[in-house]
C-alpha cells in the first residue's frame, strides 16, 4: 500500500533534482541541508540566526531526547518544536546509529537493542516500536525507522545479517507509524555497507514495504568518498523518483555537492558546528583554520562577498585573536558562519538545477574550492 507522497519535484538537471517537501511545520526546499540539534539544541546558535541562515528543517536525535529529558516530558511540554521554540520542519533519528556508538554494553537482538545509558548507565531497550513511539511523543515531522548501521571496512555476514534486521524492524516501524497523524512521515533506511547487491535488495526490500521517503544510511561511517558515492550510484536509481532521498550523516561540501549531482535530496551532519567549535571556517574558497598564525594581522573578512553579516565583517584576525583566546565567541561566530555558508551552498545548487544549470555550478564550485583560500 503505498503511503501519501507530500515531496513535489520541481526541476531536474541530469540526474540532480529539486524540489519541495510539505511538512505539517513548513516547506521545505530541496536540496536541504538540515542542521544536527542532537540534543535539542544547535551548539552555538540561536534558532534565529538557524532561520536567517536559510535552514528549512532542522534535526534531533532520539536516543538523547529520550535519555534526556524524557520523550514523555517533551510530549507534556507540547511536543518538540514547542519545547525547543524551533517551531518549524523537524527530523528525529530512530537512534540506532547512537546506541552502536555511544551506549555502554549494548546488545543487539531480534526484539530489539539493548544497552545501558552513557548518561547513567540506566538499563534501555529500543525496540521498533519504542523507537516510533517515542518519535510521536516528540512530534517530529519525519520520523526514521529503527535500523541496524554497521561500521566500514566490515564482514560480509554481518552486513548482510544487519541489513535483513533492518528490512525486518522497517516493517515493524511501519507498523507502529499507522497511528501517526496526518501528514507527518517515516522513511525507511537502505543499508547494505559496501556491497552492490546487498545494496540492491535493501532498496527494494524497502519499496516494498513502501515509505514516505527513504534513506541511505550505513555510509558515512569510515569509508572513502569513492565508496560512499558508488554506494550512493547502486542505491539512488532504484529508489522511487518521485519520493525523497535522504543521505544520512554526510558530509563535507564536497561530499554533498557530489551526492546531489547523483540525485540525493536531504542531508545531515555536524560537521559545520563542529568544525566551527574548533576553529575552522567552510568558505566559498574551501576550508580555513583560523587557528593558523598567518591569520594574527589578516584585516581581510573570511569572503567580502558573502550574504552572511559575520562572514562579510569579521577580520580574520579578530577571529583568529577569539579562537586562540578560546573565547565563545570565537566557536559562536564560526558555528554561524558555517552554517550559513552550508545553507547558501544548497540554496545555490537550488537555483542552478532550477536553471537547467547544475553541471556548470558543480564545475564552477569545485574550481573555487581548488583555488584555496589566499
Ligand atoms: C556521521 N555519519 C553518519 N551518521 C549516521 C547516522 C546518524 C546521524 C545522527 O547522528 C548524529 O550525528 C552524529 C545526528 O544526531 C544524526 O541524527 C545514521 N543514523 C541511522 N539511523 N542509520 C544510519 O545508517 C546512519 C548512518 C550515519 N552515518
Amino acid at each position: 500500500m503505498s503511503l501519501p507522497n507530500h515531496f513535489e519535484l520541481l526541476g531536474q538537471s541530469g540526474a540532480a533534482r529539486t524540489g519541495r517537501l510539505t511538512t505539517p511545520h513548513g516547506v521545505v526546499r530541496t536540496p536541504a541541508f538540515m542542521p544536527v540539534g542532537t540534543a535539542g539544541a544547535m551548539k552555538g546558535l540561536h534558532w534565529r540566526e538557524v532561520r536567517d541562515a536559510g535552514a528549512d528543517i532542522v534535526l534531533g536525535n532520539t536516543y538523547h531526547l529520550m535519555l534526556r529529558p524524557g520523550a514523555e516530558r517533551i510530549a507534556a511540554l507540547g511536543g518538540l518544536q514547542r519545547f525547543t521554540t524551533w517551531n518549524g520542519p523537524m527530523l528525529t533519528d530512530s537512534g540506532g546509529f547512537q546506541v552502536m556508538s555511544l551506549a555502554q554494553l549494548r546488545k543487539v537482538t531480534e526484539q530489539a537493542v539493548k544497552f545501558r545509558s552513557h548518561i547513567d548507565g540506566a538499563a534501555i531497550e529500543l525496540s521498533p516500536e519504542r523507537a516510533i513511539e517515542v518519535q510521536l511523543l516528540l512530534g517530529s515531522d519525519i520520523a526514521m525507522q529503527l535500523d541496524e548501521c554497521v561500521r566500514l571496512p566490515a564482514e560480509r555476514d554481518d552486513i548482510l545479517r544487519a541489513m535483513e534486521l533492518s528490512l525486518r524492524w522497517a516493517e515493524r516501524c511501519k507498523r507502529a507509524f499507522e497511528r501517526a497523524p496526518e501528514g507527518h512521515m517515516l522513511f525507511g533506511i537502505v543499508q547494505g555497507g559496501d556491497i552492490p547487491q546487498l545494496r540492491h535488495a535493501s532498496a527494494r526490500g524497502l519499496i516494498e514495504i513502501g515509505f514516505h521517503g527513504y534513506a541511505i544510511g550505513g555510509l558515512a561511517v569510515g569509508e572513502p568518498q569513492e565508496v560512499m558515492l558508488a554506494m550512493i550510484e547502486e542505491a539512488a536509481p532504484i529508489l522511487p523518483a518521485d519520493r525523497p532521498r535522504y543521505l544520512m550523516g554526510v558530509g563535507t561540501p564536497e561530499d554533498i555537492l557530489e551526492a546531489v549531482a547523483r540525485g540525493i535530496d536531504m542531508f545531515d551532519c555536524v560537521m559545520p558546528t563542529r568544525n566551527g567549535r574548533h576553529g575552522v571556517a567552510f568558505t566559498r574558497f574551501g576550508p580555513v583554520n583560523l587557528r593558523n598564525a598567518r591569520h594574527a594581522d589578516d584585516p581581510r573578512p573570511l569572503d567580502e562577498s558573502s550574504e552572511w553579516p559575520s562572514t562579510r565583517n569579521c577580520s580574520r584576525a579578530y577571529l583568529h585573536h577569539l579562537v586562540k583566546s578560546g573565547e565563545t565567541l570565537g566557536a559562536m561566530l564560526l558555528s554561524e558562519i558555517n552554517i550559513a555558508y552550508y545553507q547558501s551552498l544548497m540554496a545555490g545548487m537550488r537555483a542552478a538545477i532550477a536553471q537547467g544549470r547544475f553541471a556548470e555550478f558543480r564545475e564552477q564550485t569545485h574550481a573555487d574550492w581548488a583555488r584555496g583560500d589566499i
